[in-house]
């Protein structure tokens, strides 16, 4: 029998209340003492904090595909971690592994078709570039590009991100350019993820949505109007985007985080405003989800990895609230 420290959900913020950590809290726990056929006994490495886990602290996430988590109960989500015990045919000792429904907990018991292998050299040996840049954030970018911004190379386009020092931002706006945007621009929350966007990670310009009017610096920022929009935020900065917006553009709506604490239905209602200017422009806007993508994730990842490794997609690391705390046993 191990002695484990797990997090689990103490109390729910409500539909319309901001999380703060006495939310959740932490204890020990007892795993084992059998390991079952077709399980695992994992060590936790390194665990992803992600928006749609705000959805999972209510009773109703508001999405088919996300489970409330319960009160009292462990927390889950994207994680990765190395195999101590195995009694699987297709996982041994020292394997690195992800997956979806990672317990926040020092060590845990998991079945095996829980897990993916992961294979340390596709990163350098980075692996918690596997809950970022090539992972699921990333295959949200590559896939959500690909699937429904209609890049075009040579077409002239200008695409702007919002949450763009994100994860998934972070990314998108690098495949805009890899995939031949002429201008990329980043919104984003300070001056120095402005700064990290166009220095580091080769944004054509970045504005700080929380200093200055919003619209007036993406005027500035795209002469030229915007054609494509990779939409995280939603709320009035894609109300600021979609207004300058040009004819036959495409948003990718990825996700509002903006909205995720006030009881709406996602996607959140549009103003009137946003709403005509779809209309009359004909932009498309389709909801995107990487999970409705599963067949195209291995390639996703092999070429996410092959550009990290290239140096042709910069990884934010200090962009990414990931919980880079080692769980020791
Ligand atoms: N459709 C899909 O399949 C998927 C969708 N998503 C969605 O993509 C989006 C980005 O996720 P990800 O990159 O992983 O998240 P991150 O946590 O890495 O980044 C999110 C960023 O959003 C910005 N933000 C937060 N609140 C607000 C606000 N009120 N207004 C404007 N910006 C805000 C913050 O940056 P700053 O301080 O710079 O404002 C924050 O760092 C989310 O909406 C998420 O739900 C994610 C994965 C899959
Ligand atoms: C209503 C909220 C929309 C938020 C959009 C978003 O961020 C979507 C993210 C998902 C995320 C889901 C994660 C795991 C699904 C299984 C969890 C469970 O309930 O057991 C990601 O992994 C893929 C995105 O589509």
């Amino acid at each position: 029998m191990l002695l484990v420290q797990r997090v689990v959900l103490n109390s729910r913020p409500g539909t319309d209340g901001e999380p703060v950590p006495g939310h959740f809290r932490v204890e020990e726990a007892i795993v084992g003492p059998f390991l079952k056929e077709g399980q695992v006994l994992v060590r936790t490495l390194f665990l992803s904090v992600d928006p749609y886990m705000r959805c999972r602290m209510n009773e109703d996430t508001g999405a088919e595909y996300l489970a409330p988590w319960g009160l009292s109960e462990c927390v889950d989500g994207g994680g990765v971690g190395v195999v101590e015990l195995s009694r699987c045919d297709g996982l041994s000792v020292d394997d690195m592994v992800t997956s979806f429904n990672w317990h926040w907990q020092t060590q845990c018991l998991m079945d095996e078709k829980l897990l993916q292998k992961v294979e340390p050299q596709l990163v350098d040996g980075h692996i918690s570039y596997f809950l970022g840049a090539v992972g699921m954030p990333g295959l949200t970018a590559l896939l959500g590009v690909r699937e429904k911004g209609h890049v075009t190379d040579g077409a002239n386009q200008t695409m702007v991100v919002s949450g763009a020092a994100g994860a998934c931002g972070s990314v998108a706006g690098q495949i805009g350019r890899v995939d031949g945007c002429t201008r990329v621009v980043g919104i984003c929350g300070s001056d120095e993820k402005c700064r990290v966007l166009v220095e580091d990670l080769g944004f054509s310009a970045a504005v700080n949505y929380r200093q200055g009017d919003v619209a007036t610096a993406l005027k500035e920022s795209c002469p030229n109007g915007v054609d494509v929009y990779f939409d995280n935020v939603g709320g009035p900065i894609s109300d600021a985007v979609i207004a300058q917006m040009n004819n036959d553009g495409h948003v990718i709506l990825c996700g509002q985080i903006s909205q995720y604490n006030k009881d709406v239905p996602y996607p959140p209602p549009l103003c009137d405003e946003t709403r005509e200017a779809l209309k009359s422009k004909n932009i498309t806007r389709e909801r995107f989800t990487v999970l409705n993508y599963m067949e195209k994730h291995e390639a996703g990842i092999i070429q996410l990895s092959q550009w990290v490794r290239e140096g042709q997609i910069k990884v934010g690391g200090n962009l990414r609230q990931i919980i880079q705390r080692c769980w020791r046993r």
